[in-house]
């Protein structure tokens, strides 16, 4: 089976221009087929405090009303998906900028309400991402640049955790490649002291993850990155990475970040 490098980019990367600029020359300069998801959540909610329009997370999840629905798809499908593919020409990679809603590759279904109302949040099931548009794109040479806005087939954008889609991808082509997931932000990895870059955690199991949780190691955004990771290995993902961006030619020696494997 070929490799394929699924490859998710957070916000608080994305807002420094000197950190993307160094991780996108090392995306382009990791060999085979590859897809980039990006995230931007710090930037929307920067836009929407400059517009009067704050921004609500419950458990990492962005409350997305109909005015957050439009700041966000300003944000994330033009203003930085459009920067990203840009900067990939550049540097020689032959990127081409989707949302879900392109070519129908990512169908989300409206979280239901319950006790919390989300609003226009799209969630993903197994038959969400369409892996032969996705295969017929890396199969005509470019480099799928994916942003966290999906549709639910019915008019309707929805916003869906970038983090998630990497997952769901990398699950949906698992299928037809054999697929790893590298999830890139601020820090070198999951870190035993969270304020201590220099105790990464080289390897967890996924029987290890409830103790990290329930100890406070891993806290806020990283409970549903590490969720996300290990249902990935738990659906035929190869095997989940989580690093800092600038360091991701050292994905190449097998010395990056943290992993997790089946
Ligand atoms: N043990 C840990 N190791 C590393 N980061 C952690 C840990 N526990 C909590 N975090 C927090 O998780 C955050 C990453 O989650 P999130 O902000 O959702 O990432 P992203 O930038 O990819 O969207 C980090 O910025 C960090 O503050
Ligand atoms: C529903 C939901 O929470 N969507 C996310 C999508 C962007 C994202 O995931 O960005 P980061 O990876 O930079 O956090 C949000 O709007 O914040």
């Amino acid at each position: 089976m070929k490799q394929l490098t699924i490859i998710k980019i957070g916000g608080n990367v994305i807002d420094n221009s000197e950190n993307l600029h160094q991780f996108l020359l090392d995306f382009t300069a990791l060999p085979g087929d590859k897809i980039l998801v990006h995230g931007g959540g710090k930037i929307a909610t920067e836009l929407g405090e400059s517009l009067g329009i704050e921004a609500k997370m419950v458990d990492g999840r962005r409350v997305t009303d109909i005015e957050t629905l439009r700041i966000v798809t300003m944000v994330y499908a033009g203003l930085i998906n459009k920067n990203m593919v840009a900067q990939l020409q550049a540097k020689g990679s032959n990127a081409i900028g989707l949302t879900g809603a392109d070519g129908n590759i990512i169908k989300a279904k409206k979280r239901p309400v319950k006790e919390i109302d989300y609003g226009f949040v799209g969630d993903l099931d197994e038959n969400s991402v369409s892996s032969t548009m996705l295969d017929s794109l890396l199969k005509a040479g470019l480099v799928p640049v994916l942003c966290a806005i999906t549709h639910d087939g019915d008019t309707q954008l929805l916003n869906t955790n970038a983090d998630t889609i990497a997952s769901s991808v990398a699950v949906a082509m698992s299928a037809l490649y054999e697929t790893r997931l590298v999830y890139c932000f601020e820090k070198k990895g999951v870190l035993k002291d969270v304020n201590d870059d220099d105790s990464v955690v080289r390897e967890i199991k996924a029987e290890e993850f409830d103790g990290l949780k329930a100890d406070g190691t891993v806290q806020g955004g990283m409970i549903p990155k590490l969720h996300n990771a290990f249902e990935a290995i738990k659906k035929g993902v190869s095997t989940v990475y989580i690093g800092k961006a600038d360091e991701l030619a050292e994905l190449a020696e097998g010395t990056f970040g943290t992993s997790m494997n089946p």
